[in-house]
């Protein structure tokens, strides 16, 4: 195996998640790109142009377009071996400072040769199997990053790249958008335009692009769920746990289900309060804005043509508990944590966080930004892995049919 093409081995330290059938299918195509750039070179894996098998494959493949999150943070490393390791139908165009990226590639022994500067759409078609675009116009630091140590100056960079990023799947040069982790604070904090008060991507991208609908969503091996509210104060979730709210997360989710192949996907929906708030001894929202919820849900689903059983409110031990068994194919939970402990308790490094509603395919890591090991070589991609393998696989979905994009 080339040495530039090789898997790290995954740390010591780090849950390994178990093998899913999605992980098996991204192995095999990465192991299929991988022969082709291990017979293309026996050390590094060089770019090679001018091969007219691999001018066929470059023309089928879909650019993803990946803004690398924090620069002191984990972004830039995972996202350059993610898109070293990525599929061959993906085309990946790293958007961020491009010293700091050089050096995430020099630490992860990615060879340099690997990333080359593109500046236009035309530039990044021309990509060769084994390249890694970086978008040149990107906006760049004023000073290096250092590795763990977060300057709020970059705050501003973070969200700029994102916007950039962002843009090439506007103008039609990229399929689709992924991020890498940045830092809230330090975005909220750096007196760019539209960073006061940012709160997520997921809101941000929302505000951006005008979407009248927008849910996060978590993929990880055996659990996919939606959340109908995100980055909020507890104390403020049962009011917004209202039935309309119920009932977009579960119609983006059955939507997201179909697009993955699952004709008549089965939902369970969470309860807010425990034990399904005990026939209204624990809790009265179940009744006033789950049941409710549920209903729209059926109707809306209905109206489109679309077919789900959905099941609840059920406590959301349960519903959790069963998705993971098999009993469900995705959960609706009321808040953030409510779907986050479970998906990244089974697969914290290869969730992938995905925005439905977006007239854009966007998904991330689920991971933040890992300022205590960032620049030791101890960040796991999978997560980015992961990410911009969803991504494609939407995209390729959305080529034939919208599916969980929404119209701004
Ligand atoms: N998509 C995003 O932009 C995103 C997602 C989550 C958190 N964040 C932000 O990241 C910052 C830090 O958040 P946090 O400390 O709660 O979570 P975190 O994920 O950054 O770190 C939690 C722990 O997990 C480890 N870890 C994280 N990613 C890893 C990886 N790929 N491989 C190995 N270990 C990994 C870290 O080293 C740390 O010990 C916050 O500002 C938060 O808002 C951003
Ligand atoms: N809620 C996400 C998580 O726990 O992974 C994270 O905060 C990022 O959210 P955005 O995708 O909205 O930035």
């Amino acid at each position: 195996m080339g040495a530039a093409v090789r898997r790290r081995a995954p740390h010591g330290g780090h849950p390994r998640a178990a093998a899913a059938l999605e992980a098996r299918r991204r192995a095999a195509a990465r192991d299929a790109a991988r022969r082709g750039l291990q017979a293309r070179s026996a050390g590094h894996a060089e770019p090679d142009h001018g091969r007219a098998a691999e001018g066929d494959a470059r023309m089928k493949r879909q650019t993803i377009a990946v803004s690398v999150g924090c620069p002191s943070g984990i972004g830039p490393e995972v996202a350059v071996h993610a898109a070293a390791n990525a599929e061959a139908e993906a085309r990946c165009v790293l958007v961020g400072d491009t010293e700091t990226l050089r050096r995430a590639a020099r630490d992860g022994k990615i060879a340099a040769s690997r990333l080359r500067v593109v500046a236009s759409a035309q530039e990044i078609e021309a990509l060769a199997l084994g390249e890694i675009g970086v978008w040149g116009p990107s906006t760049q630091l004023a000073a290096p990053a250092q590795p763990g140590a977060p300057d709020r100056k970059a705050g501003a960079a973070q969200l700029a790249w994102v916007n950039e990023a962002l843009s090439l799947v506007q103008d039609g040069t990229a399929a689709a958008l992924v991020t890498g982790p940045v830092s809230k604070l330090a975005i909220a904090t750096s007196g760019a335009p539209g960073a006061k008060g940012f709160s997520g991507h997921t809101e941000h991208l929302a505000a951006r692009l005008g979407a009248r609908e927008v849910v996060m969503a978590f993929r990880a091996a055996n659990i996919t769920t939606a959340l109908v509210t995100t980055h909020l104060p507890l104390a403020e979730v049962p009011a917004a746990v209202t039935p309309d709210a119920v009932a977009t997360s579960c119609y983006w989710l059955v939507r997201l289900l179909r697009s993955l192949g699952m004709a008549a996907p089965r939902v369970a929906v969470a309860a807010l309060n425990p034990h399904a708030g005990e026939g209204g001894m624990l809790g009265i929202e179940e009744e006033t804005s789950i049941k409710p919820g549920i209903e729209h849900a059926n109707e809306r689903l209905a109206a489109d043509g679309f077919f789900a059983q959905l099941s609840g409110p059920l406590g959301a031990e349960t519903a959790f508990r069963k998705q993971a068994a098999g009993a469900f194919d995705g959960v609706v939970a009321m808040y953030h944590d409510q779907a986050t402990i479970p998906c990244k308790l089974v697969g914290f490094g290869e969730a992938v966080n995905v925005t439905l509603g977006l007239p854009v395919i966007r998904t991330s890591v689920d991971h933040g930004t890992g300022y205590d090991i960032a620049g030791t070589g101890k960040a796991d991609p999978r997560g980015m892995e992961s990410a911009l393998a969803l991504a494609l696989t939407l995209a390729k979905v959305r080529g034939r049919a919208s599916l969980i994009a929404g119209t701004s």
